[in-house]
């Protein structure tokens, strides 16, 4: 098991690379997708669930925990893989984005944030020392700097400024963060959609020195083209031999559109999250199971899919237990979800170490075209 944190590229195809990121506690193999584990569990999937769907690495999401139980119970306890069950990798976020969106009474200085619980109302603070002490304790293996993703529509100046905090704020977080053999943090560029300003950004965390380095200030409601036009110069300005980790995306035309332009991981609440709202994610394209005309549909969600939701159960029972509100229904579809998700990821990795990235792309599209059966 390597004590180190490394990142080698096995293979490329245009601008689409895989490769493996090892850790301490495990490899994980990209492009990779990255499940979101927000109180400390995938919702309605047990750790095990979650494993077979074929995950290498899940997300901890430092807002909630410090909140509740706090980081400091959780240390007390042996950290948060021994908490949750999970013992492969843990990426945790800063904190900063959820406390921007969930979070009210906000105040915002060079320090940090100051911010009321959306919990219970408590006063908390957040700065880049603070959420590298958070993340120490919850015991992460791969560690996000404190940042701030500037909300668009924004103008040029804004951005400016608000990638400029970031960079002062990354500088601040690798200061705290120290030197954690086995532990790697990751610095996030910002600069909205400008090439000037995320070349700026690039040039400032290079100069900095990360394990890693993350797209933030995207998928915020710019709108897939615009994603797109920014990642078709974003990545380039990021190390080659580094991690390129593309922050909360997405759909699965995103994620393929992302991965095609030099992105290696990515972490999105969709499969989770759409999975408890009854929107099944197929090769063919959504499936809301709440619909009727499913309810007595005896096919499986989709007959090419090998999930315990596709091998057991007919669209009729899935339609079912989602309408009588059963607990069942999320752990199914959720289930199918991550698994769907998962599924493309290897469909492109098996493509870009084939060279057959091209037309992996083609098919995937003419599938969706075809729509639900
Ligand atoms: O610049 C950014 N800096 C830091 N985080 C970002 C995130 C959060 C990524 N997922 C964290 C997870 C941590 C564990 C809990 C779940 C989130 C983003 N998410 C999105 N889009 C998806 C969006 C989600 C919500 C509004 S937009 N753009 C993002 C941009 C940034
Ligand atoms: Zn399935």
């Amino acid at each position: 098991m390597p004590q180190r944190f490394s990142f080698s590229v096995n293979a490329t195809d245009g601008k689409a690379r895989t490769g493996v990121i090892s850790t301490p506690r495990g490899d994980i193999r990209t492009p990779a997708f990255m499940p979101v584990g927000t109180a400390a569990t995938v919702k309605a999937m047990m750790p095990e669930s979650v494993r077979a769907t074929g995950a290498d690495i899940l997300l901890g999401n430092t807002y909630h925990l410090m909140l509740r139980p706090t980081a400091e119970r959780i240390a007390a306890l042996g950290g948060l893989h021994k908490f949750m069950n999970w013992d492969r990798p843990i990426l945790t976020d800063s904190g900063g984005f959820q406390v921007m969106s969930l979070s009210d009474l906000r105040k915002l200085t060079e320090e940090g944030v100051t911010f009321r619980s959306h919990v219970d109302g408590s006063k908390h603070f957040l700065s880049p020392e603070r959420s590298m002490e958070i993340q120490k304790l919850l015991g992460s293996d791969i560690v996000m700097c404190f940042d701030e993703c500037p909300a668009l529509p924004a103008d040029r100046d804004r951005i400016a400024s608000s990638m400029r905090l970031s960079m002062r704020w990354a500088a601040r977080s690798k200061e705290a963060f120290g030197d954690r053999p086995g532990h790697a943090l990751f610095g996030i560029q910002q600069g909205g959609l400008e090439r000037d300003f995320r070349e700026e950004s690039a040039s400032a965390l290079k100069e900095i020195g990360f394990d890693g380095y993350a797209i933030g200030g995207l998928a915020v409601g710019e709108g897939q083209e615009l994603m797109f036009q920014t990642l078709d110069f974003a990545p380039g300005f990021l190390p080659e031999d580094k991690p390129r980790y593309l922050m909360g995306v997405g759909k699965p035309d995103d994620i393929v559109g992302a991965v095609k332009r030099g992105v290696d991981m990515m972490d999105c609440v969709l499969p989770s999250r759409s999975g408890r709202t009854g929107q099944a994610w197929t090769r063919r394209g959504q499936v809301n199971i709440k619909n009727a005309r499913h309810a007595d549909d005896p096919r499986p969600l989709d007959e090419h899919c090998t999930c315990p939701a596709c091998r057991n159960y007919s669209r009729a029972y899935l339609h079912h237990v989602f309408r009588s509100q059963e607990i069942i229904s999320s752990m199914l579809l959720t289930w199918h979800n991550l698994h769907y998700f998962q599924e493309i990821m290897q469909g492109m990795r098996d493509a870009i170490a084939g060279g057959t990235f091209e037309a992996w792309e083609k098919d995937f599209h003419d599938t969706r075209a075809l729509g639900d059966i």
